[in-house]
Order: structure tokens, then C-alpha cells, then sequence
């Protein structure tokens, strides 16, 4: 039987790809990435055959930045986004500025911009058109804005040995906040302020979560 190299998988050089999920209206919600959000649509297409079309948008082109897949199944208008879901979050100088210019574009803001509970990082909540959640988080400036895909999850060691054998992620940052009763682990390929990060959320006592839309983040490497 072959070898198995075991070093192989620490000198890949990985980075997270894209993430994929669904929308109920291509065109609103790509009118809202690039109008309110500053994304750029990258490429976009349509597969009649398959009843569905999807659209990539992101701040910088897909070999160096990360993106979104948005997928429109012909015909479904809204999905449940499912509570397993928190956030993406865009890194920006000034979040009061954009929460300005997002609610000028009709965005719906649901957490104005202020220091984030227990902490001083300036940051705000709003929701895209699905609902799904965006934090603004206040960082200087960073490579690619797109900083952080957030979920909630029931077990948090559980989760961080998943995707440290499974991916290879490493953890860069835990921080446990028993006044607010929840931990959080950030994995990354890099260093925060280097890659875009998974934000893992342990809500004390909460096992299990609804996976709504199912939200699947693509992990590739060069
Ligand atoms: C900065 C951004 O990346 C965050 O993660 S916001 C930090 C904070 N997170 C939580 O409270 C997680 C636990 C919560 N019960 C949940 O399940 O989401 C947050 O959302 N703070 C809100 C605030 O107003 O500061
Ligand atoms: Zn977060």
C-alpha cells in the first residue's frame, strides 16, 4: 500500500474559495452587493437546462479575493435562512459612514453602529434582501474587505477538530465571553488580517441549530 504523506497537507498553500448559497432574486440581490455593499459582479450565468443561474461577486477578482456564489433556482423566491447561519462580515474604516450610505440604498440596518457588547470594535448588522446577515466591522484597511463567514455551532471543540483534521484550518484567536454566554473560535488559513476567516459561535447550552438554507463554504487551494 502507498505511503500516506502527512506532511503534504501542511505545505499546501490553502485559501477559502467561495461561499455558495440561495437567493430568491438574482438581479435584487446583486443590485444590492454592488450598489450598497461595494462588491463587484464578477461573472454571472445562466443554465436553462438546469432551471438555475448564479452570479459571483466579490471585492477583487476570485484568484486573490474571496467570493460569493449566489444560485437563483428558477421559480423559489425566498429560502429559510436557518439560525445555524450568523454572519458574513465586511471589514471597513468607517462603519457610521456605510451604515449611511446602505440605508440611503434602502438597506435594512438591524443593529446600529456602535462598540460591540463586552468590547471597543466599532461594528453594525444589516440584512440583504434574503435576510441573510452582514456585520460591519470597523478594521483598518485590510486586502480583501470580505473578512469573515460566521456560523453558530452546538459543539465548539467538535467543530474546530472538523475543520482542522478535515480542512486544515488552524485556529487563530478564542475568545470565551461568559457575560454574554457564548465562545467563539476564529479559523483560518492565515492570520486574520491576511485571509478571510470562519468565526465559529458556541452559545452556551445550545446543542443544535436549524441548517435552514444550508450554507456550504467551498475551502480551495491553489
Ligand atoms: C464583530 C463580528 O464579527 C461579530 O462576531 S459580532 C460579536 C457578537 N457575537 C455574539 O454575540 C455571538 C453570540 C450571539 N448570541 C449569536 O449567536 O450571534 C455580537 O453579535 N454582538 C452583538 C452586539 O450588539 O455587539
Ligand atoms: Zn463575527
Amino acid at each position: 500500500m502507498a505511503e500516506i504523506d502527512l506532511e503534504w497537507p501542511k505545505k499546501d498553500d490553502r485559501r477559502l474559495l467561495h461561499v455558495v448559497y440561495r437567493v430568491g432574486d438574482l438581479e435584487r440581490t446583486i443590485k444590492f452587493y454592488t450598489e450598497a455593499l461595494g462588491m463587484n459582479l464578477l461573472r454571472q450565468r445562466d443554465v436553462p437546462e438546469e432551471k438555475y443561474a448564479n452570479a459571483f461577486l466579490g471585492f477583487g477578482d476570485e484568484q486573490s479575493h474571496f467570493v460569493v456564489e449566489l444560485t437563483y433556482n428558477y421559480g423559489v423566491t425566498s429560502y429559510d435562512v436557518g439560525d445555524g447561519f450568523g454572519h458574513f462580515a465586511i471589514a471597513t474604516q468607517d462603519v457610521y459612514k456605510l451604515v449611511e450610505h446602505i440605508r440611503a440604498k434602502g438597506g435594512n440596518i438591524t443593529r446600529e453602529a456602535g462598540p460591540v457588547q463586552g468590547g471597543t470594535t466599532v461594528i453594525a448588522f444589516v440584512k440583504d434582501p434574503d435576510g441573510y446577515t452582514f456585520a460591519l466591522v470597523q478594521r483598518p484597511i485590510v486586502h480583501d474587505p470580505f473578512c469573515q463567514i460566521s456560523l453558530r455551532v452546538g459543539d465548539l471543540e467538535r467543530a474546530i477538530k472538523f475543520y482542522e483534521k478535515a480542512l486544515g484550518l488552524k485556529v487563530v484567536r478564542k475568545v470565551d465571553n461568559p457575560e454574554n454566554k457564548y465562545t467563539i473560535a476564529i479559523l483560518g488559513y492565515k492570520e486574520e488580517d491576511d485571509a478571510t476567516v470562519l468565526e465559529l459561535t458556541y452559545n452556551y447550552g445550545v446543542t443544535e441549530y436549524s441548517k435552514g438554507n444550508c450554507l456550504c463554504t467551498d475551502c480551495c487551494w491553489y
